[in-house]
């Protein structure tokens, strides 16, 4: 079967399988956390009225896969890079890195200069992805998330992280 792939942006339509996409991966590695029932649940509250951004994989007019934009509370930083996840099925067709380099040019056209994240490094195919887009280990931030033990940032005004 033909693969066809878009990215789009994530509307109310949408809401529903970004909710889902990701409650798949947090219960098979983690423990859902509050703070992901608030973004879950709401993101149009929290997400995209704040400024934000969720942009959608849709894998032949299927969602298979998400990423947000967030706001970030962190000095320094203008926005995060969360909630991202491929379906199983779809992992491993270029998906997840066609969804973090549209997440990082939607940043740099929202004028953002430094993006943060944080994730956990038994999530190994995530870690090998950021690394792989140009996001660097950072140390010493904290976090409200009970699984985050890894932070990392992406100085996009640094020529060679011009993708
Ligand atoms: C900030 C956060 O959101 S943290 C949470 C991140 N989410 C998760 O870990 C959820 C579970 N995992 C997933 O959903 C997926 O594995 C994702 C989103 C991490 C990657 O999605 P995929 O569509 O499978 O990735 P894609 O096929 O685009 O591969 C891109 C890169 O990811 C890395 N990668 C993907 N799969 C693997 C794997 N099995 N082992 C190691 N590295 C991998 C590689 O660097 C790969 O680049 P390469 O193919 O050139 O080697």
């Amino acid at each position: 079967m033909n693969k066809h792939i878009q990215i789009v942006p994530c509307t109310k339509k949408y809401f529903e399988s970004f909710r889902v996409l990701n409650e798949e991966w947090i219960i098979k590695y983690f423990k859902i956390e509050e703070m992901d029932r608030i973004s879950l649940n709401n993101p149009k509250e929290y997400i995209l009225d704040k400024g934000g951004y969720i942009a959608i994989a849709l894998l032949n007019d299927k969602a298979v896969g998400v990423c947000a934009l967030m706001k970030s509370n962190y000095k320094g930083y203008d926005f995060e890079l969360a909630k991202m996840g491929v379906s199983p099925a779809a992992q491993g067709m270029g998906i997840g890195k066609l969804l973090g380099l549209h997440i990082i040019k939607k940043a740099k056209t929202l004028g953002a200069k430094r993006l943060y994240l944080e994730s956990n490094r038994v999530l190994g195919p995530a870690i090998n992805l950021y690394k792989k887009l140009g996001f660097k280990e950072i140390k010493g931030a904290t976090s409200p998330y009970e699984r985050s033990d890894i932070q990392m940032e992406l100085n996009l005004i640094l020529p060679s992280n011009d993708i």
